[in-house]
């Protein structure tokens, strides 16, 4: 995928953001998707009908696409956003504004698994040839929006910001619904029982996966290839056992790079 630096640097100096937008910011292959859909249920009150007539690129538009800045710079009134930018390269009108962002991290040898099988069926960027080869891309940060660590280490600075809400793609699994909640509190949207209820059933992973409008299978064809899917397994670290040859090599070579990352 191109992001031309042209492109990218009228977004970095010229896109406003008005301070009643919400953000949501992810490193690629993090959750970024079941987060907009549990953002965009919580907006409905759980009612499923917007998420399920309205792509969800549309609906949280990345704003560093061109696609989704000529939509978000045409959109009247709050916007939700996604991003999976670095700090470094974010619209620098966010730093002045008080729109409200939440970012999600996911363990990174998650993220390198997820990535190694979703770029494989991507038509947009270099293919890995194997998990070996994408395991160094990724530890190099030779790869779509660069080195997790960075990316990390750097959106982490915002963390003690009032307007900013650090979410883990792990907690979401293990407690959906405490984080839903706490993504209420953050947002000061107040559901009903049977509202909560509701969003968690049409975030849940299945439902995404039947979901046109949010599992990427109308870019199949154009982006991705016939057989690929963005909801591949939606599990934690545990299953490494598909990767089981270079997991253990993986695990030290992250745990390493992690700890000169300090
Ligand atoms: N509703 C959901 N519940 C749990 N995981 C989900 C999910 N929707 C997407 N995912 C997982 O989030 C990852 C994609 O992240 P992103 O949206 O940032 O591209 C994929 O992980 P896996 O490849 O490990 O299955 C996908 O399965
Ligand atoms: C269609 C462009 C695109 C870019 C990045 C993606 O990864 S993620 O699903 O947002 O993590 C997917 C699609």
């Amino acid at each position: 995928m191109e992001f031309p630096s042209e492109h990218l640097r009228e977004v970095q100096e010229d896109f406003i953001i008005k301070d009643e937008d919400v953000l949501l910011l992810t490193y690629p292959k993090s959750g970024t998707n079941w987060l907009i859909e549990t953002v965009c249920l919580i907006y409905s009150k759980g009612d499923p009908k917007w998420v399920q007539s309205e792509p969800i690129w549309d609906r949280c538009p990345w704003v560093e696409t061109k696609h989704g800045y000529e939509l978000l710079k045409e959109k009247e009134g709050p916007r939700l956003i996604s991003s999976h930018l670095p700090i470094q390269l974010f619209p620098k009108s966010f730093f002045k504004s008080k729109a409200k962002m939440i970012y999600l991290i996911r363990n990174p040898r998650d993220v390198l698994v997820s990535g190694y099988f979703f770029w494989r069926i991507a038509k947009f960027v270099k293919r890995p040839q194997s998990l070996e080869q994408y395991f160094e891309w990724f530890v190099e940060g030779n790869v779509v929006f660069g080195s997790w660590f960075d990316h990390a280490r750097g959106w982490m600075s915002m963390r003690d910001k009032e307007n900013f809400l650090i979410l883990s793609y792990e907690e979401m699994k293990w407690d959906t619904r405490s984080t839903v909640e706490k993504i209420c509190q953050f947002l000061g949207k107040k559901l009903e029982p049977e509202e909560l209820n509701s969003v968690l059933k049409n975030s849940s992973f299945q439902a995404m996966k039947e979901n046109s409008m949010s599992n990427y299978s109308l870019l199949k064809g154009q982006y991705f290839e016939e057989n690929g899917q963005l909801l591949r397994k939606g599990t934690l670290i545990n299953d490494l056992g598909e990767i089981n040859d270079c997991s253990m090599l993986t695990i030290q070579r992250i745990s390493q790079s992690n700890s000169d990352y300090g």
